[in-house]
């Protein structure tokens, strides 16, 4: 078996609320999340890489929008499904590399815990998970702070 690398993308919109979820935490913001379960954008484009990077599909065919049972669901349920099919198909998580793109709420004083967190999820060291964060210069639909958006990139071993 090969290494394998994923790339996962995701955006969701803002609306009113106290706080957005980011790497399983809720971050204190002037704003919510709008979205089907928890909006979690760095955990659901970290799912999507790790789907990706062995052929399975997206985060919406495992869990699909339309099913009640993710109205609102903790994206740890998620992450964990995600990394049970990737360990049942003799693969373990190299390193992910995850950014976040938002003017606010500022990543850098949530970052470490944020990275502790997924570690825990995952089952790995935190130095195997990356989490960035830019601005996009109050461009486009970040930079207006209508939304917020996470890549991920991940890189699979074989065991
Ligand atoms: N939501 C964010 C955005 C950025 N940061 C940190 O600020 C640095 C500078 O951002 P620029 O977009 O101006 O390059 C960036 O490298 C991050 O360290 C942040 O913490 N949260
Ligand atoms: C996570 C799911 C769960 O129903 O819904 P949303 O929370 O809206 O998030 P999205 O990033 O659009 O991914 C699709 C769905 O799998």
């Amino acid at each position: 078996m090969n290494i394998r690398i994923g790339h996962g993308f995701d955006v969701h919109a803002f609306t009113a609320g106290d706080g957005v979820w980011l790497g399983n935490l809720k971050i204190p913001h002037d704003r919510g999340i709008l979205a089907h379960s928890d909006g979690d954008v760095v955990l659901h484009a970290l799912c999507d890489a790790l789907l990706g990077a062995l052929a399975l599909g997206d985060i919406g065919q495992h869990f699909p929008p339309s099913d009640a049972r993710w109205k609102g669901a903790d994206s740890a349920v998620f992450l964990r499904h995600v990394m049970s099919l990737i360990q049942a198909r003799g693969y373990r998580l190299g390193n992910a590399d995850i950014t976040i793109l938002a003017e606010r709420p500022k990543v850098g004083p949530h970052r470490a815990a944020m990275q502790a967190r997924v570690a825990e999820i995952i089952g790995c060291e935190v130095g195997q998970i990356s989490i960035k964060a830019t601005t996009t210069e109050k461009l486009g639909f970040t930079g207006r702070e209508e939304g917020i958006a996470a890549e991920a990139v991940v890189l699979l071993i074989p065991d």
